[in-house]
């Protein structure tokens, strides 16, 4: 991977967003070349450009600075920047640095998305990122479409300039747009869309929410976990030890899913970041040479922060299914609350919780110690926990961006371990590819449909749950067919107009 051999063979890629967190001076070959300087000519574009737009030198096309920014993107060029968002919209250094300023995500194709993205903004003051590693993305297609129409509808065509900029590696598709190729920020086909989040698809957003210099932190943290993993032994390899303890509890125990469990809100984008990084990379059917496996590959991941997940599922993890659990704690929280009268302050509170999950998980609670406390008889079997239920922890020291960028880093390598294990390709997802063909084809009928005014029938060639379901779907609008556009956004009927 480091060595930038196409490693991802399905698509002759070379496999390295380590090289999207290389230090200036590191050197990375891909084909003969050093992509290291290329990485540092666009990440020096973004910190010129974001300067540029937080102190107001950038304006809008009325005059207006900049406040706010959507991001428009879906899977890697979402919930990366989504998780790092969250991270550091609480941690003291970034939330000053942010002041006024507003992050928000337009990812789903769901209008209701958008009108909740668009919810308070001022057009005058919102620049719209438009972020597609393809440019090709129908859901991410159609939302850009959605915010052009929504700034040129008040500010006129010239908005474009001004308020749209994107982050893409095909820059012929965005000019098609109509996007000012001076506002690409580009990036490369070696890097992933799930493991893309410390190039400009992270940056650019980011770092106009927070600036530059406390970005360019968590590009360092990353930086450092990749040192880590490219040089410690093994034995002492964070990302190769939990790699072996993900492939040891699946494909050895036989324990299929993986909670993560951060007990810090401000990671609550850190499992469904990894849900995509994890499912999507490891997620697949046949090995690296197309054989099938002989074993089931990838975890389930799924999780929620602590404590609020013990309150809802951790009964299952507890008493029912056997789990594996990360806990990720931090020393120092990045919000401190500690009330007069109270025995421990609130982030203590929080970590008591922490500790205690992991050892009533490993050790549980059998019969005689339930006797010993009086316990009737017939309550003991529901009452008693078997304990031997595997969990790692992760403490951290404090959650800024530079750990943000550490964890990140952490978990994707963890993700690439286990693949090389199973013998599989990380690095393609071929296995998105049938839904996105059958919805266009539901595209075209359904448009066909409604023009037409008729309903889907045998000709159409769907099976027939799916023609009944559509059909249902179509009688239960107002009108069969069409009526005029009519470029009413959504976040319009919420407010008052502007
Ligand atoms: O950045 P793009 O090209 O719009 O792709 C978005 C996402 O779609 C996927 O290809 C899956 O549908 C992801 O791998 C990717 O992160």
């Amino acid at each position: 991977m480091f060595n930038g051999e196409k490693i991802n063979a399905t698509e002759g890629r070379a496999v390295l967003h380590v090289a999207t967190r290389a230090k200036r001076d590191q050197k990375i070959i891909v084909d003969g070349k050093d992509v290291v300087p290329d990485v540092w000519e666009v990440l020096d574009k973004i910190k010129d450009f974001s300067d540029k737009v937080r102190s107001g030198e950038w304006r809008g096309v009325t005059g207006k600075p900049i406040k706010n920014v959507v991001a428009v993107g879906i899977g890697g060029s979402f919930l990366g920047p989504l998780f790092v968002h969250t991270a550091l919209r609480t941690e003291l250094t970034a939330g000053a640095a942010a002041e006024t300023r507003r992050l928000r995500f337009l990812a789903n194709v769901d209008p209701i998305d958008v009108a909740r993205a668009l919810d308070q903004l001022d057009r005058e003051e919102t620049m719209v990122v438009i972020i597609s590693k393809t440019f090709t993305t129908a859901e991410t297609m159609l939302n850009a479409r959605t915010l052009r129409t929504w700034l040129t509808k008040k500010l006129g065509e010239g908005a474009v300039a001004k308020h749209m900029v994107a982050v893409s590696t095909n820059v012929e598709l965005v000019k098609a747009f109509g996007i000012d190729p001076q506002n690409i920020f580009g990036f490369w086909d070696w890097v992933g869309g799930r493991y893309s989040v410390c190039s400009a698809v992270g940056m650019l957003p980011l770092s106009l929410q927070y600036g530059f210099d406390i970005m360019e932190q968590f590009l360092l943290g990353a930086n450092d976990i990749d040192n880590h993993f490219a040089t410690a032994p093994f034995d002492s390899n964070l990302p190769v030890i939990l790699g072996l303890l993900s492939v040891w509890n699946v494909s050895f125990l036989g324990y299929p899913c993986r909670a993560i469990l951060p007990y810090c809100q401000a990671l609550s984008k850190l499992a469904p970041h990894i849900q995509q990084v994890s499912m999507e990379s490891n997620g697949k059917g046949v090995d690296i040479n197309g054989k099938n496996l002989p074993f089931d590959s990838g975890e389930m991941d799924f999780g929620e922060p602590g404590t609020n997940g013990q309150h809802s599922f951790y009964q299952l993890i507890h008493q029912g299914r056997v789990v594996p659990c990360d806990f990720i704690g931090i020393v120092r929280s990045q919000q401190s609350v500690y009330l007069k009268g109270e025995i421990v302050s609130n982030h203590d509170e929080l970590m008591c919780n922490f500790f205690a999950q992991a050892d009533a998980l490993a050790y549980g609670k059998s019969a005689v110690e339930l006797r010993a406390e009086s316990v009737p008889d017939h309550l003991i079997p529901h009452r008693s926990f078997t304990g031997n239920r595997p969990s790692l922890s992760i403490m951290l020291p404090e959650l800024s961006a530079y750990q943000v960028g550490q964890i990140l880093s952490l978990y994707e390598h963890r993700v690439a371990v286990q693949g090389f294990i199973w013998g599989l390709n990380s690095f393609d997802q071929w296995g998105v590819e049938l839904g996105k063909v059958l919805a266009s084809k539901v595209r075209q009928k359904m448009h066909e449909t409604r023009t037409d005014n008729r309903k889907i029938n045998s000709a159409d060639a769907f099976n027939l749950s799916t023609q009944t379901m559509i059909n249902r779907y179509l009688e239960g609008k107002d009108v069969m067919k069409y009526p005029e556009p009519r470029d009413v956004f959504p976040g319009d009927l919420l407010k008052p107009k502007e």
